[in-house]
């Protein structure tokens, strides 16, 4: 069976707290009736939202946004309580519920985090629960922060491989210049994310509550292509841009990816991962891997050289020294070692515990042709 579509949508300060008003409530029920809609027609959402250090301001009463790092992560702290509560009072309207996800840089750059955040999302897919994430404010540090959240969202759309990433802001979409500087300018319908020209176009943050302004968007939109994934820039002033989405029109503008999802996800788990380990496959799941599609069960695993975490990178050969597949192991080496030639059931009984019952899920597999 087909799986559901995932969709990331992304919404900016600016537009969230209706310019630093506080949060627009009605905007949010709005846009929240409509996703649900979307949720209906088999797509799966998960909704990145800024707007905690604004939100926080408000409640505070702050005028203008704070220079100290630890003002902003307090207001951040303030507003976040104000940014699920809208959130969840929205989509409970329609019987759904929501969940707060907090991420930093580090939880999407450690393997094992990234593994973990990654089950987590698609769990929660799994219940029909909206995630509502956000950066962690509160814990991180200048240098390791997201700052904006168009790049957080991206990095979303990879860990959940969304076929769309959808950013909503306060304009129609990218324009060939700024049109809070150029009142003239043209709104770019369509666009490869990896074309240079656009970036030139795009400019640093506008609104004064938002950190990333269309670079940001931009650039975002290149890391999406990373999964195929297709980036939407379009206004949320009206919510019936995520209708249009949904009835597959093509509001704002729209930004390709290059390549296939298959052939972007390849080139992102070989790019940017070592080897740590070996694991040597029976002639049964050789087959399985290569002509079933399946994942690889640890019943199938005759031998395991090297030391690695759970999360790094392995290789998988055949008895007879072939490379099959890589992909990231769910289990570290010594219990790689001890459930290899297992059936998935023994798993929990061997170890004491279990974290997936396959040693190397197909997700996380590229298998050589
Ligand atoms: N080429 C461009 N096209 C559209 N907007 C642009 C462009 N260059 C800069 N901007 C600015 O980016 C702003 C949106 O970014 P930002 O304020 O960070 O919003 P958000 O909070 O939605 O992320 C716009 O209000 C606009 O002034
Ligand atoms: N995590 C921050 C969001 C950072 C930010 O301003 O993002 P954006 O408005 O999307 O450019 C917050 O919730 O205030």
């Amino acid at each position: 069976m087909a799986r559901r579509a995932r969709w990331v949508v992304k919404i900016g300060s600016a537009l969230l707290t209706n310019d630093g008003k506080g949060l627009d409530r009605q905007l949010m029920q709005q846009w929240v009736d409509r996703l649900v809609r979307l949720m209906d027609q088999e797509v799966d959402l998960v909704v990145v939202s800024s707007g905690a250090v604004a939100e926080g301001m408000t409640r505070l009463g702050w005028q203008r946004r704070p220079e100290s790092i630890h003002e902003l992560q307090a207001a951040a702290a303030v507003g976040q309580m104000g940014l699920v509560r809208a959130w969840e009072a929205c989509f409970r309207r329609h019987d759904r519920h929501t969940a707060q996800v907090l991420l930093t840089h580090d939880d999407l750059s450690d393997r094992k985090r990234y593994l973990n955040a990654r089950a987590t999302l698609l769990t929660l897919l799994g219940l029909s629960v909206v995630p509502v994430v956000n950066e962690n404010d509160t814990v991180v540090t200048d240098e390791f922060r997201f700052g904006d959240n168009d790049t957080l969202a991206a990095l979303v759309a990879n860990l959940v491989e969304a076929e769309r990433l959808v950013i909503l802001t306060d304009q129609e979409g990218l324009y060939d210049a700024d049109p809070r500087q150029k009142p003239d300018a043209k709104l770019i319908r369509e666009a490869r994310a990896s074309d240079p020209a656009i970036v030139g176009m795009a400019g640093g943050g506008g609104s004064g509550l938002g950190r990333g302004g269309m670079a940001t968007k931009v650039r975002a939109a290149r890391l999406a292509a990373r999964s195929g994934t297709i980036t939407t820039i379009a206004s949320g002033r009206s919510p019936d841009v995520i209708e249009a989405l949904g009835a597959g029109q093509a509001p704002g503008t729209t930004l390709m990816p290059d390549t296939s999802p298959l052939n972007a996800r390849k080139q992102w788990l070989a790019g940017h991962l070592r080897m740590r380990g070996r694991l040597i496959l029976d002639d049964g799941a050789v087959r399985r891997l290569r002509q079933a599609g399946s994942s690889l069960l640890p019943v199938g695993v005759v031998d395991v050289f090297g030391q690695f975490s759970r999360g790094e990178m392995v290789v998988c050969e055949s008895e007879q020294g072939e490379r099959v597949a890589c992909g990231l192991v769910n289990y570290d080496a010594a219990d790689a070692r001890r459930i290899c030639r297992k059936k998935s059931s023994e798993i929990a009984g061997v170890l004491g515990y279990m974290n997936e019952e396959e040693l190397v899920h197909r997700d996380n597999m590229v298998v050589f042709g």
